[in-house]
């Protein structure tokens, strides 16, 4: 199987001023990452599961090219996503539940369209992976509606379908069904499913919702402190603690207790 996401030995450190009384300032060297190796193969649907802090965000920037990172070395799609950030955009989609990667005033349609020119993407390639995404994601209702009028739910369902236009073979999500109701909730995770069993596309997500990890990862993989403290299916993570029943007890010992070794061979 081919590595879609290769990480080797990477770290990222962050330099931060302490300011000690009125005059004087200290640098305070805080490792958000550190030691992290992981691969990703083509098709696999992976969960990126930490407690706050841990070093979830710092992965998903150094993944998608936004940060660089201190050591190591990262390919995705088999580009170094910090230097060709460009290129990179064109093979993988990014999600972030945070913030939105919309015109805030301009309709969503028209959203889409820029993203088209953006991505240089044929019209009628275009038109057609539209349409498709306006029927599974339901956007039809507001789609002519600027996008600072969105429900958040509606905004989410753009963003991905943003995402997803130029119909890259990775998909990265950082926190997607963050205050969705249970409703859209599901509408995202049955898209998502569908995405990643139909068309074969990677996904990487990261959550605090478990129920995604549940539902939508066959592998997890856990970082805590910067480092990589599980790996493995759903099954072998719940293994880390037969006595408890839920997933949430069982993550909750992860991030409180001893990290155990990693099961992937
Ligand atoms: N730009 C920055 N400057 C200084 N420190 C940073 C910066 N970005 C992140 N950090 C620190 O790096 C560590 C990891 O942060 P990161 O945002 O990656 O965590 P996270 O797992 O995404 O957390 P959360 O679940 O709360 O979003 C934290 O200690 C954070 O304070």
């Amino acid at each position: 199987m081919s590595q879609v996401i290769q990480v080797r030995d990477v770290a990222r450190t962050f330099t931060v001023r302490r300011k000690k009384g009125l005059l004087r300032a200290d640098r305070l060297v805080v490792e958000a990452v550190r030691d992290l190796t992981f691969d990703v193969a083509a098709g696999e649907f992976v969960g990126y599961l930490g407690p706050n802090g841990a070093g979830k965000s710092t992965t998903i920037k150094m993944l998608t090219g936004i940060l660089a990172p201190s050591a190591g070395r990262i390919r995705v799609a088999g580009l170094d996503p910090s230097r060709r950030r460009t290129a990179l955009a064109r093979r993988v989609g990014v999600v972030f539940g945070q913030r939105t990667t919309l015109w805030w005033d301009l309709p969503l349609k028209d959203s889409f369209t820029l993203v088209r020119h953006l991505y240089r993407v044929d019209r009628e390639r275009h038109r057609a992976r539209l349409a498709e995404l306006c029927e599974v994601l339901d956007l039809g209702p507001f789609l002519h509606k600027p996008v600072r009028q969105l429900s958040l739910g509606q905004r989410m369902r753009g963003d991905i379908a943003a995402a997803l236009l130029h119909d890259p073979p990775v998909l990265i999500l950082d926190e997607p069904t963050i205050g969705l109701d249970v409703v859209t909730k599901a509408a995202v995770r049955g898209f998502l499913r569908g995405l990643n069993a139909e068309r074969g596309t990677t996904v990487l997500l990261t959550t605090h919702d478990l129920g995604d990890i549940e539902r939508l990862c066959r592998r997890v993989m856990l970082i805590d402190h910067g480092r990589l403290a599980f790996d493995g299916t759903v099954d072998q993570l719940m293994a880390t603690a037969p006595e408890e029943t839920s997933i949430e007890d069982v993550v909750t010992r992860l991030y409180t207790g001893a990290a155990p070794e990693t099961p992937r061979a």
